[in-house]
């Protein structure tokens, strides 16, 4: 239970390294450094391709970049305050405003810092201050520190990729035949495939290598009891209640959002999971919101998008090339389309998205659906707070509700909502680090015109 002083105004505190020994803390005090460890190694490492392509400049802006990620390294380290941003990219005041603002929650007593300010604002800023890193140093602006990750991780799972375009293939070929349960129990499939995506991202294991190597549709029933709360029936009920009438006859939503997660084999997932909504008419279109600029190790940019769709166009595999063409067609026609937000490389709380991107909160209005991928996305829709895990992730959303959404997530960090008195409980005593290791999921709705959902966990554990 919280304790009272855990809370301002009924909300509770934000996850902060401050509370010695959490999984915040030894975040800070071991993962960060180590990623930026990582990022120095390999702007070092491309010292030579620096020289060949932009000669003595090239190897001065090397060295300039690295000398400010150790001054970071070492702020973080020795619990330095929190600086402001003095590059000149299009987030900067906002940025900015953002750490006056964390001053203010603060006092005038304590610095904003690494160890005493939020988790999630922290973690955020370090990303944000390796880009700065590499912007104030023309001529390797653009140069994507985990570019070599990502593209390992989908090239690892490639056996894997292969097995889904398989899957998706026979999907295909069968399609009309379907009856509304087969389509049913197909997109069960594809959605739990796209949320055990997730544990495949690379921030979690520091850089290390985290890609897919089974086939991912054989291991979900073996999965299954993993899953903590599952709304798919809600997802699925949402698609069907959508007014347009799609090619196979069922209802379809006019239009899903998916925001991304992890590039490499958890893109994959989620290319697999929006051709499979638009073939089978469940969704007339796809929008996918990307990042845009390098953040959380392997997280999707507009670069990684068109790569991953471009080497799968490529593959010797006959269906994987296939999907990858299919892929590209739905790009052109404008059936997918793909887009990035400033919003969703800042260190807010998603509740504060109508007042801070109101733009970006009448885009996702348009939607049918809202798709969150992973860990980050949930931290921030449930504004990454100590919250009790009975609360109801209606509650934890504080007013966040552009459209129906779902949140489909691998815990990897210590907050979770929503699940039934007593669950919480059974699984630390099972498994303490239940909440941090990727081992379990959650598939949570939330449909802010319908308040009359029951937002608490279904699954006995
Ligand atoms: O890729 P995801 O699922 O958003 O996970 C991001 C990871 O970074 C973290 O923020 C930890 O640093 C965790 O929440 C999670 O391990």
């Amino acid at each position: 239970m919280m304790a009272a002083d855990t809370t301002v105004y009924g909300v509770p505190l934000s996850l902060s390294a401050r509370v010695t020994g959490s999984f915040a803390y030894l975040t800070i005090r071991d993962r960060l450094p180590t990623i930026l460890t990582k990022v120095i190694d390999t702007i070092h490492r491309h010292k030579n391709i620096f020289f060949e392509e932009y000669g003595e400049e090239g190897i001065n802006a090397e060295k300039q970049a690295i000398s400010l990620l150790s001054k970071l390294r070492n702020e973080l380290q020795t619990d330095k305050p929190v600086l402001e941003l003095t590059d000149n990219f299009q987030d900067v005041e906002s940025w900015n405003q953002y750490l006056q603002r964390q001053q203010r929650l603060q006092g005038d007593q304590e610095s904003v810092s690494w160890f005493k300010s939020p988790w999630l604002y922290v973690e955020c800023y370090m990303y944000r201050r390796i880009h700065e890193a590499l912007l104030l140093n023309p001529p390797i602006s653009n140069f994507d520190v985990f570019n070599e990750g990502k593209t390992q991780s989908f090239l690892e799972s490639s056996q894997a990729v292969m097995a889904l375009c398989t899957y998706l293939e026979d999907i295909h070929k069968n399609l009309k035949n379907f009856s509304k349960n087969q389509l049913l129990e197909h997109f069960n499939k594809v959605l739990q495939v796209s949320l055990w995506g997730n544990k495949c991202d690379l921030s979690i294991s520091a850089g290390q290598e985290n890609s897919q190597k089974n086939s991912p549709i054989e291991s979900l029933s073996s999965l299954q009891p993993f899953i903590l709360v599952d709304h798919s029936n809600l997802v699925w009920s949402t698609l069907n209640s959508s007014p347009g009438l799609g090619e196979s006859g069922i209802k379809a939503a006019d239009r899903v959002d998916i925001v991304l997660d992890n590039a490499g084999f958890e893109l994959v997932t989620d290319l697999v999971l929006a051709d499979f909504l638009v073939s089978s008419g469940l969704a007339r279109q796809i929008h996918f919101h990307g990042k845009s600029l390098p953040w959380f190790v392997s997280d999707v940019t507009a670069n990684d998008f068109q790569w991953t769709i471009r080497q799968t166009m490529a593959s010797n595999h006959k269906w994987m090339s296939k999907s990858g063409y299919q892929w590209q067609s739905y790009l052109k026609k404008g059936v997918w389309c793909y887009h990035d937000h400033p919003f969703w490389t800042q260190p807010h709380e998603f509740c504060d998205m109508a007042a801070d991107a109101p733009d970006l909160y009448g885009t996702l209005q348009k939607a049918d659906l809202v798709l969150f991928k992973g860990d980050l996305n949930y931290r921030k829709l449930t504004g990454d707070r100590d919250w009790d895990h009975t609360v109801a992730f209606s509650s934890a959303l504080r007013g966040f509700g552009p459209a129906p959404l779902c949140s489909l997530r691998t815990l990897k960090a210590n907050v979770q909502v929503g699940l039934q008195p007593g669950q919480g409980e059974k699984l630390t005593s099972h498994d303490p680090n239940w909440m941090t290791s990727g081992k379990y999921a959650v598939i949570q709705f939330y449909n802010p015109q319908s308040e009359k959902f029951q937002m608490t966990g279904n699954v006995d554990f």
